[in-house]
């Protein structure tokens, strides 16, 4: 594949996620029925597309995410033995190589994921902590991954600033939480899944939340999947079809802290693309925006009396008695 304009079509028969589409444009001039559809989504679905067309850092955003698709296709041509040099060292952090063939321990089936990953931080390419080795296709484009990284935090910023507004809290209450100068797990990640034309049930990523607050994702083919909310289809998993000129953005697990439970990170999964798509492999480019490491990991004051307070989920570290983001 040369580039994401070559692709064979997403199937037109295929059942697809009614997940909202919100305008970029319309969120950052503070449109009242863009920011109430993003509470809704991020109410129900947790996921919702991004549409990054007509505003100067969503078209810079979407260019970068093409660069780095052509950035992936090389990165993930090295030989296994190349790429193995740069593994992440699971529990110690998360940053590095993430090698096809993982076994996620919530999958109940315990398949063997097909996706490789590199997780690239921000803190890394922005001089926050000391860097660790990634390929050189990876630190020869560092000023790539640097505006990629700021723009992603910053489209991330104004959707936390808009929910804080929406739900009446603190304006900055979220967005305190993921200052992007502080030592955090934020990062980029590039994915790649195998073409499996003969294994048609291979899981790409099995089913799974993101750990963080907000996810802001470029994919150009079919696989990404969330689970039905239409009660008729008792959580039947439905395809997230990749818009062209839209991100698919999704909260992930500390939102559901901060809120407690007020918003909701959706579990999803990751299987071969639909039709002809299966067939050529599949990239992906990610930003996650994380808690900051200091961040505390709690219900934010407003939402305490619903119940149930301060519930945590992910891998989190103590620090001095209280529960931050920090891996520790
Ligand atoms: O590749 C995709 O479409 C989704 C990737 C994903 O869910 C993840 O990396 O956490
Ligand atoms: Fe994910």
């Amino acid at each position: 594949m040369s580039s994401s304009k070559d692709l064979p079509p997403f199937p037109s028969d295929v059942p697809t996620a009614p997940i909202a589409r919100i305008s970029l444009s319309d969120l950052l001039a503070s449109k009242p029925p863009a920011c109430a559809s993003a509470l809704e989504a991020c109410r129900t679905h947790g996921f919702f597309y991004l549409d990054l067309t007509a505003t100067t850092i969503g078209s810079s955003l979407l260019s970068a995410s093409e660069r780095l698709l052509q950035i992936s296709h090389q990165v993930f041509d090295h030989e296994l033995e190349y790429k193995t040099k740069h593994d992440l060292v699971k529990g110690v952090s998360l940053f590095g190589y993430k090698r096809a063939g993982t076994v996620k321990s919530t999958d109940p089936n315990l398949r063997p994921d097909t996706t490789e990953f590199f997780n690239v931080a921000k803190d890394h390419v922005h001089g926050v902590a000391a860097s660790r080795s990634y390929p050189s296709e990876i630190t020869e484009n560092k000023a790539l991954f640097q505006s990629f990284t700021k723009d992603a935090h910053e489209v991330g910023m104004l959707i936390l600033g808009e929910l804080a507004q929406q739900l009446g809290v603190e304006p900055k209450a979220f967005q305190d939480k993921n200052i992007f100068t502080k030592p955090s797990g934020d990062h980029c990640r590039l994915t790649h899944k195998y073409a499996h034309v003969s294994d048609r049930h291979a899981i790409g990523l099995p089913s799974h939340t993101d750990f963080g607050s907000i996810t802001i994702l470029f994919n150009w083919l079919g696989g990404l999947q969330i689970q039905s909310h239409d009660p008729a289809k008792a959580g039947e998993w439905e395809y997230v079809k990749p818009l062209p000129g839209c991100a698919v953005i999704n909260l992930g697990d500390a939102m559901v802290t901060f809120t407690n439970g007020v918003l909701k990170s959706a579990k999803h999964r990751v299987v071969p693309a639909p039709g002809a798509q299966g067939d050529v492999d599949r990239y992906s480019v990610v930003y996650f925006v994380r808690p900051h490491n200091e961040a505390l990991m709690e219900t934010c004051e407003e939402f305490r009396h619903l119940g149930e307070g301060g519930r945590s989920r992910g891998s989190l570290s103590r620090r001095g008695g209280v529960l931050t983001a920090g891996s520790g």
